[in-house]
């Protein structure tokens, strides 16, 4: 006996359910079978009408449409539906806080797991007002039948053409429905399916593989690149916290930015300058933006860059969301103060005597900070680029084409930088990076000793208001020496090293 079944409950019956219930029917000379399908009719009497005419009802009022996207497009090479993957994407975020029934997988970067939706598995999102329900709809053998929308409008995205879940789609064909009112669609098709997008290739940008980008005597007159692998991040960086708050949201703002910098006719970069004695952490800061809006990184070596065409090639073949780095800007380029009054002795002589510092680039050191003459811009010996073709480049045409990017200068010596390098607008945002605080050096603890209280931690504390030490010398004596030990004796035997070297320091200054 076969029951003539397509719907029930809102869900498509498959092959699978109606042998089901035909093999049931083998039981029928049995009692205990025909008990079985008198109280499955009679359920059924009681239950399919009700439901349908709720649903026909609903639909009346309520007219829904529904949008599917298929993992595979229509055309005959079935090649991939990139918005398939951008919905699984945005999902995946919503769903990890909300679904009950996930699946779970590496994901690209190999380090961390992506969860997504599973088979007919629902999800409701809120945007604008606006209610959406997502579906994940799976063909594969596996899966006991699909959810199909039922009496709406349907629109497909890419795939096999059939209504979601109905027998024209592809075997093993998977795809995301989006239910909605049809009162909702200008705001679902013209903005919301949008936002979705965007939020996907944002996630994306975060988790795919990043690229560290060098220029230097051995990759020519382009850059060469490396994995981006650094551990960085603003909970591991040792920095007042309302600071880093501070960045944070400033850096987020700016990643969200791209209407409002198209809105108010200005490109959209931002710049930052980083200064601060050396082991402050600017470079540590660096990886930590990078890490935080998923960019990739320029670390830019002026000094081996010929020419100012060379740099605007450079940087013309940088992508978007990036970080174009230039480290120790003070020894990259004729940049300081002084070459603003060439006739001034005394601010000459003063730079001219501070401790010039090398550059590494590749095991090389490069330093130029007491090349040129007197007067107007000078070359350095190995570059012709100069703070002008610099400042042309990054505020000229390279600056609006194409996306989002972060200029970053650092520099041990803020004071001695030409002002037209670091004002406003150029440099956007100065941050100052310096001795460690208290509540630097217990960001410190908790990442190296992983303690967030410790009886030293008193005496650490009125030492750090005698002395001061950098977050780098904090972290090399937090760093355990041995093995062999229980975590609270590495931890008592660092501090007290800690300790040790700061009472050191303190005798020395004295
Ligand atoms: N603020 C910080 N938070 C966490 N770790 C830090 C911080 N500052 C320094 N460190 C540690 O010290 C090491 C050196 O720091 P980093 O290279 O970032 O300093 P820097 O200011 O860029 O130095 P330089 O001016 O010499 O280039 C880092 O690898 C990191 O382990």
């Amino acid at each position: 006996m076969k029951l003539p079944l397509t719907m029930m409950g809102g869900r498509q019956m498959t092959s699978g359910n109606t042998m089901f219930l035909s093999d049931m029917g083998m039981m029928g000379s049995t009692l205990a079978g025909y008990l079985f399908w008198w109280g499955s009719l009679t359920h059924l009497a009681s239950i399919v009408p009700i439901r349908g005419f709720i649903r026909r009802l609903k639909s009346r009022l309520y007219p829904e449409i529904h949008i599917t996207v298929h993992e595979q497009n229509g055309d005959k090479s079935f090649s991939r539906n990139e918005l398939y993957y951008a919905v699984e994407t945005y999902l995946s975020e919503l769903a990890s806080g909300k679904a009950n029934n996930l699946k779970a997988a590496i994901s690209n970067n190999g380090r961390s797991v992506t969860l997504a939706l599973d088979n007919r598995e629902k999800m409701v999102d809120f945007f604008d007002g606006v209610h959406l329900h997502w579906v994940h709809q799976s063909d594969s053998p596996s899966a006991n039948g699909a959810a199909g929308p039922s009496e709406a409008a349907h629109f497909f995205v890419g795939g096999g053409g059939g209504r979601g879940g109905g027998a024209a789609s592809t075997r093993g064909d998977k795809r995301y429905v989006l239910t909605f009112l049809r009162r909702d669609r200008p705001q679902v098709v013209g903005r919301y399916l949008s936002h979705v997008l965007e939020r996907a290739r944002e996630l994306q940008a975060k988790s795919r593989k990043r690229k560290l980008y060098t220029n230097g005597p051995y990759s020519g007159a382009g850059w060469s690149s490396v994995l981006f692998d650094h551990p960085a991040s603003f909970d591991t960086l040792a920095m007042e916290p309302p600071q880093k708050k501070r960045i944070m949201d400033d850096l987020m703002t700016f990643s969200k930015s791209k209407d409002y910098y198209a809105k108010i006719g200005r490109a959209w970069k931002r710049g930052y300058l980083l200064h601060g004695p050396p082991g402050t952490g600017k470079s540590t800061m660096i990886a930590a933006i990078a890490n935080f809006l998923g960019y990739d990184v320029y670390d830019l070596e002026l000094t081996a860059v010929g020419s100012n065409t060379e740099l605007r090639n450079l940087l013309a073949s940088t992508t978007t969301k990036a970080i174009v780095v230039v480290e120790d800007i003070d020894c990259s380029l004729e940049v300081t103060a002084a070459r603003k009054a060439p006739g001034n002795a005394r601010t000459r002589g003063r730079w001219k005597d501070a401790p010039s510092k090398s550059k590494r680039i590749n095991g090389m050191n490069y330093c130029f900070s007491d090349s040129g003459n007197e007067g107007g811009e000078k070359k350095n010996k190995k570059s012709e680029v100069t703070l002008s073709g610099l400042l042309n480049i990054i505020d000229g045409l390279w600056s609006v084409c194409g996306g989002e990017r972060l200029i970053v200068f650092t520099t041990n010596h803020v004071e001695k930088l030409d002002p037209a390098l670091i004002r406003k607008g150029r440099m956007d945002v100065h941050i100052e990076m310096s001795y460690s605080t208290f509540e630097g050096f217990k960001i410190l603890a908790k990442n190296y000793l992983d303690i967030d209280h410790h009886p030293l931690f008193d005496a650490v504390e009125r030492l750090m208001e005698e002395v001061k030490v950098t977050p780098a010398d904090i972290a090399e004596q937090l760093m355990p020496k041995t093995l062999d030990a229980t975590p609270a004796d590495k931890a008592s035997a660092c501090l007290q090293d800690l300790i040790q070297s700061m009472t050191k320091l303190k005798g020395a200054r004295k």
